[in-house]
């Protein structure tokens, strides 16, 4: 739906050129809620404002429903951006109009007419739960509420797509979860296509199906988020996941268990239905060795069950080994190594 071909942007300040995005390759399927992931400067922001020609690429090209959006005429730029609501860190709200007013607002743009946008905004202001503060100016609400006229005056114009600039950046953790909630409606409810950029990993486990993550302009990795997150591949990709879950012990944890003598630690991964079966007491009992999980966790991702536990495997070195080698048949499985070894 949304297709980014080797688009790079580079910015000139004087001398001085700022390569901001180079060369994504990007695939944004109808009805996923995308999320771009990247520390600040990663060239995020940029790559967004690509999507609607708020910044136009310095080569290569974004294809919508298969149409170059850098060709079309500024009519048609125009109609398409109303096809795209777009919502921001910051709200961006008119603080001298009502929250009836803000959502309002494209429509008004658009022409449309009275009756219709009473309507609508009724409709809007139901579905994004803020009824009872129609009449209300934005700084008499939270941030919270002012996101969520921010989300109705996107959907005003009923885009196909949705973009979502650190949409939840501003607020605390228990807003973000009632707005990421919301956002999710929006996905399933009406079917639009969210697009997003966060810096916050807990934002992508919460509701995205895709992610890329993006460093120095580039995407350096992309895919499912299940997938990426039970088997990322790129450090700085480890760094985000461990933001949001300690994959092993603390390496003060791992010497004081590899210098008291504890044996080597192992990382045995779950995915899926695999963590129904009791495979690790199966195979040790059958080679007559005892296990012991020291760390570990398993949770639900995406729907799907994913355990990651820290186990020592305790009996004659070469059952040990039979052990490994016959469970690395059915989950995946690494040492796990203190800094200190
Ligand atoms: N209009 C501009 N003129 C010059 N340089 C720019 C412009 N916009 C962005 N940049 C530069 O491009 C690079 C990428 O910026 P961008 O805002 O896209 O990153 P980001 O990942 O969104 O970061 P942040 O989360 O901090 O906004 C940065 O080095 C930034 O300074």
């Amino acid at each position: 739906m949304i297709e980014f071909r080797n688009v790079s942007k580079t910015f000139s300040l004087g001398k001085r050129e700022v390569h901001a995005v180079k060369a994504v390759t990007l695939s944004v399927q109808e009805g996923e809620i995308f999320g771009i992931i990247g520390f600040s400067g990663a060239g995020k922001s940029t790559l967004l404002r690509i999507v609607n020609m708020l910044e136009r690429p310095t080569s290569g090209k974004v294809l919508i429903h298969g149409v170059n959006v850098g060709e079309l005429s500024p009519k048609e730029l125009r109609t398409r951006r109303q096809n795209i609501g777009m919502i921001f860190q910051n709200f961006n709200l008119f603080n001298s109009r009502t929250v009836s007013g803000n959502i309002a607002y494209p429509l008004r743009l658009a022409g449309t007419p009275n009756k219709e946008i009473e309507e609508r905004v009724k409709e809007l202001l139901q579905f994004v739960g803020l009824t009872e503060k129609a009449n209300d100016y934005p700084n008499q609400l939270s941030g919270g509420q002012k996101q969520r006229v921010g989300i109705a005056r996107a959907l005003a114009t009923s885009p196909d797509i949705l973009i979502c600039d650190e949409a939840t950046s501003a607020l605390d953790p228990e807003t973000t979860a009632e707005i990421l909630k919301l956002l999710k409606k929006v996905n399933k409810e009406l079917g639009i296509t969210i697009l997003l950029i966060t810096h916050e990993m807990h934002v992508i486990q919460s509701i995205c199906s895709k992610v890329a993550i993006m460093e120095e302009g580039k995407v350096i990795e992309t895919g499912e988020v299940f997938e990426i997150f039970t088997n990322p591949k790129h450090s700085t990709t480890q760094r985000f996941i461990r933001s949001v879950q300690q994959d092993k012990p603390s390496e003060k944890l791992l010497k004081d268990w590899y210098e008291n003598g504890g044996g080597l630690l192992y990382r045995v991964i779950f995915k899926g239905d695999v963590t129904n079966k009791p495979i690790l007491s199966t195979i040790t009992k059958k080679n007559n060795v005892d296990f012991n999980i020291v760390y570990g966790s398993v949770k639900e991702l995406q729907e799907r069950f994913f355990g990651n536990l820290i186990v020592s495997f305790i009996g004659e070195q070469i059952a040990v080994q039979n052990v490994l080698e016959e469970l690395k048949t059915i989950v995946e499985i690494e040492e796990v190594l203190g800094n200190e070894r």
